[in-house]
């Protein structure tokens, strides 16, 4: 096929994304990056033009949308709105986490459990991709209307889960507390103590060590892989963090027990600099035990400063790790960073960047490490969760550790190989969509038309 018919036929599938999915651009935007990769790939594979695997790569197997009805504290009735996509099952069970937020709705759904047939792809381990939720708030409430939330949204989708079906896991909003209800209620309802349906258990009843500090110790094992090759290490160098959740917390943590020195977290209402770096007892404290914001940690630490609104990407560093959440790096943000001497940009949150801020980073020469690749690590080490409860085994911390390293040394070859293979060396972006997506589409094809 000509680099014209094959540029016209992405077109039209593209085309077909807008129409079959108004007024959803993070949907659009997350499938327009994978296809700006694909192009050397088709040039290289006919075959996977000839069985229509991107018709139906962009179309969810399966999406479902359900009333979540509770009671809160007031005996008042709520009512909120449920979201599972099971995405692609290629290569495994649907896979992919679940967030409470009142952001919610069927676009950001579709477009994170877009991304996650491809990062689990390049995790190298059987697991197909999926994503679900709900437009629920878990700020302000309490432990109670958070159980009974759970348990109603897990009443639900309890028919549509299963060891070998979907194995649903935490995102934003959603840890341990709330996969424990969802758990209790999922054992309830089936009268099964099924411990391969969700994985971020707890520790005493199914989940992995590891699990809970995988995302963001992955993230750091990704930046060191890209330094290694320009010979350079993670010791001493300052790094932009933000958000102040479970990703950012261990991002931290890995950062600084490699010789890295973060000195910045936020959240919605602003953020925080510490020049001395982040002291991560007094965050986990303020996050993880008090549920509090990061105005809280810069009151209770000397040094530190809050700024309220502003840019976190206004802070001069070596390193930035955006790991809050989508589109939170615009390209003016992008510029910041790049005049203020950033050399590395990995995104531990998913989609944190706009188009237009990866365009100005790589333009600049700033090594960029997509999300697909970079965060892969907390996803990774749901699979190892999954492999140990099929075992019923539970490893030490010290090699689910291995494997997860291990595993992110992986996903960098796998990039830098595919970028070689189609015409981009260094290109990790390209690299991650291309090395994804073949594995998948090579699954789709042995599987004939489903
Ligand atoms: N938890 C996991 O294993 C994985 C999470 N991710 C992604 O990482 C990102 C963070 O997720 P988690 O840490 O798990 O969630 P979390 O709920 O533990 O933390 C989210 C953090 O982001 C902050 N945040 C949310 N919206 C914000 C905004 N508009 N501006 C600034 N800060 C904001 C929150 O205040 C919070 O600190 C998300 O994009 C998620 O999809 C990606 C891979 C795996
Ligand atoms: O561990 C999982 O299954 C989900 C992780 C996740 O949601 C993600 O990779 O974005």
């Amino acid at each position: 096929m000509s680099p014209e018919a094959l540029r016209k036929n992405l077109q039209v599938v593209f085309d077909t994304v807008l129409r079959r999915n108004p007024g959803q651009p993070e949907f659009h935007q997350a499938v327009h990056e994978v296809f700006e990769s694909l192009g050397p790939v088709f040039a290289q594979h006919p075959e996977y033009i000839e069985g229509a695997i991107l018709d139906r790569i962009i179309e969810p197997e399966r999406q479902i949308i359900f009333r979540v009805p509770w009671i809160d504290d007031a005996g008042r009735v709520r009512v909120n709105r449920g979201y599972r996509v099971e995405f692609n099952s290629a290569l495994g069970p649907y896979k992919g986490g679940l967030r409470f937020h009142p952001t919610v709705y069927s676009g950001i759904i579709k477009f994170l459990g877009f991304e996650q047939v491809f990062k689990n792809s390049l995790t190298g381990l059987a697991m197909g991709g999926g994503k679900g939720g709900a437009d629920f708030d878990p700020h302000g409430k309490s432990d109670n209307e958070v159980m009974r939330f759970s348990q109603s949204f897990m009443t639900e989708l309890s028919r549509h889960i299963g060891q070998y079906t979907d194995v649903p896991a935490g995102d934003i909003g959603v840890g341990g507390r709330e996969i424990g209800y969802m758990f209790g209620q999922y054992k309830r309802l089936t009268n099964r103590f099924e411990a391969g349906v969700l994985t971020g258990k707890g520790l005493t009843w199914g989940g992995s060590l590891v699990r809970t500090e995988a995302t963001g110790y992955g993230l750091v094992h990704f930046v060191c892989e890209m330094l290694k090759m320009k010979d350079q290490e993670i010791d001493g160098k300052t790094i932009a963090i933000s958000g102040s959740g479970n990703v950012a917390i261990f991002a931290i943590e890995k950062a600084q027990q490699l010789g890295g020195k973060p000195i910045t977290i936020s959240d919605s209402s602003g953020y925080v600099v510490d020049r001395d770096g982040i002291d991560l007892d007094l965050l986990k404290r303020v996050k993880l035990e008090e549920r509090g914001r990061v105005a809280d940690y810069a009151a209770l630490r000397p040094g530190a400063h809050f700024v309220s609104g502003g840019s976190v990407w206004d802070v001069p560093v070596q390193i930035a790790l955006p790991c809050a959440t989508q589109n939170e790096i615009n390209r003016e943000q992008a510029a910041t960073l790049v005049k203020n001497g950033v050399q590395l940009v990995a995104e531990g949150a998913n989609m944190p960047s706009t188009p237009e801020a990866i365009v100005t980073f790589q333009d600049a020469g700033v090594l960029f490490g997509p999300a697909k690749a970079a965060n892969a690590g907390g996803v990774a080490t749901s699979g190892l969760e999954m492999q140990q409860n099929a075992a019923r085994d539970s490893w030490t911390f010290d090699h689910a550790a291995t494997r997860l390293e291990q595993i992110m040394h992986d996903i960098h070859s796998s990039c830098l190989e595919a970028a070689d293979r189609y015409g981009s060396p260094g290109d990790y972006q390209l690299g991650a969509n291309a090395a994804g997506f073949v594995k998948v589409a090579d699954a789709m094809l042995d599987q004939g038309v489903v």
